[in-house]
């Protein structure tokens, strides 16, 4: 593992020399913030990535002697599909650690009626966790996503919508191929806001589009580049090949 130069101050990148390296200093650091946040106040609120590239982190973390009882956790995002489809990250994420005991909430439920109202659940839903999160962790897609922030008729509304709304429904446009449904996402305020934001990335496509987001900041038509823009604390990029 090797820690690169600074591309600003505030954005640290960590590279491994394979995935598996980096699925387990990711879930180190991830159950160090746990432990930390458990002696500090007693439990831990985290946002976990979908999509496939977390899921060997997942592996790692919820091998870790953690209070996990005291550990809630909900997906940075949600596709809307029923609870058990294969493109579920709730599903994903509880497989792994509600087994553990944590408690491991559903961003979408069954009844909503559309991708709105289903935000407006989702919002609702989070007012009662303790804000803000410990920790965010963040995929990127391809094209420069991150948790279901996308381009389209809700993109103004997630990177610019009031600061206490946390999460919102969203239909991509267009639609993304691996998962072609509308979404639920957290805003960014509500990522920003983290007291911690980690991403993790695998391969040199998805590193490029990073990069070039971080160099272009606010003006970035990534909404990666847009949520870095905007954080005020350090952020950790973890990358594997
Ligand atoms: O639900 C989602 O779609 C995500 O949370 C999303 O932001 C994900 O992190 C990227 O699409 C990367 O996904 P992969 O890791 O599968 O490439």
């Amino acid at each position: 593992m090797q820690k690169d130069e600074l591309m600003t101050t505030e954005i640290e990148w960590w590279d491994y020399d394979d995935a598996a390296e980096m699925a387990e200093a990711v879930a180190g650091d991830i159950g160090f913030v746990i432990e930390s946040a458990i002696d500090a106040r007693g439990a831990a609120v985290i946002a976990l990535a979908g999509g496939k590239t977390p899921l060997p982190i997942y592996e790692h973390l919820a091998k870790a002697k953690l209070d996990w009882k005291r550990v809630t956790i909900v997906p940075g995002d949600e596709r809307i599909v029923p609870l058990g489809d294969p493109l579920s990250n709730v599903t994903a994420i509880g497989k792994a650690f509600i087994p553990k005991g944590a408690r491991v909430i559903p961003l979408v439920s069954a009844t909503a009626p559309d991708h709105k109202a289903a935000g407006r659940a989702a919002d609702a839903l989070l007012q009662d966790l303790h804000w803000p999160l410990d920790l965010c962790l963040l995929g990127v897609g391809g094209d420069g996503h991150a948790a279901s922030i996308f381009p389209g008729p809700d993109y103004d509304e997630a990177l610019n919508g009031p600061r206490e709304r946390r999460a919102l429904g969203v239909m991509p446009e267009p639609l993304p191929k691996e998962a072609p449904v509308p979404r639920v996402t957290l805003s960014k305020a509500a990522i920003t806001s983290a007291r911690a934001l980690m991403l993790a990335v695998t391969g040199g496509a998805k590193r490029q589009v990073i990069e070039d987001a971080v160099k272009e900041g606010a003006s970035s038509p990534y909404p990666i580049g847009r949520i870095l823009a905007d954080t005020e604390l350090p952020v950790d990029i973890h990358w594997a090949p």
